[in-house]
């Protein structure tokens, strides 16, 4: 089964509804580098309401250690999800579990960032290029999508309820990760398309 998480929630209902049609998993975006960016207390808000068994995720992207301190102890996500260039050495010392992202930009050449993060409890390979923001609906070639690391991988950028069962059968991730896919706004998730894109992912199952 591929796990879904559903990225970029900045509404309590938005977030609800995805947990009620079956994700896995929800996001907040915390940093200042998106136009996602949701406040401690909108957070706070969004994962207090998720139900049991639904993992929260807070998204940060380069940010000072004493930001993502403070959402840890506010906002008490599952997982930390980090976005930007932070180190392996960096993000472990929060002692929090967490997401590395990877930037697949630059396409085969970017695969050399994934042996660097050993403490990351998954990696998450999004389409967008080193230094970018994510949530940005730029996809990758799927074909890259490693099989050899021992960490659960995560598929995301520009998955849709159209293309997620080709991306899954091509790449074989632990989970996939959508934001903007779900979307009628930045922010602003859509019923049918959030319904069609988990139905989708549970088909290709
Ligand atoms: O969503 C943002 O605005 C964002 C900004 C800065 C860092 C990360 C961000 N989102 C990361 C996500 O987890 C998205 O879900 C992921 O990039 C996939 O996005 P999309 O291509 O829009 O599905």
């Amino acid at each position: 089964m591929t796990r879904i998480k559903c990225c970029g929630m900045t509404r309590v209902e938005d977030a609800l509804l995805a947990a009620q049609l079956g994700a896995d998993a929800i996001g907040v975006v915390m940093t200042a580098h998106s136009k996602r960016q949701v406040s401690l207390a909108q957070a706070k808000a969004i994962v207090d309401a998720m139900p049991p068994f639904v993992t929260t995720v807070a998204l940060c992207m380069d940010d000072d250690a004493g930001f993502v301190q403070e959402v840890i102890d506010v906002v008490h996500p599952s997982l930390l999800q980090f976005h930007g260039t932070e180190s392996d050495e960096w993000c472990k010392q929060f002692g929090h579990p967490y997401l590395k992202a990877i930037a697949m930009g630059e396409g085969a050449a970017a695969l050399y960032q994934l042996r660097d993060h050993p403490h990351a409890a998954g990696l998450l390979l999004d389409g967008h290029g080193l230094g970018e923001p994510g949530g940005s609906g730029k996809s990758f070639d799927w074909s890259l999508m490693p099989r050899d690391l021992k960490q659960p991988l995560i598929l995301a950028g520009g998955l849709t309820a159209a293309n997620v069962a080709e991306a899954i059968r091509i790449a074989q991730p632990w989970a996939v990760d959508v934001s903007s896919g779900i979307e009628s706004a930045p922010g602003i998730k859509d019923p049918i398309k959030l319904r069609d894109f988990i139905a989708a992912v549970r088909a290709a199952a």
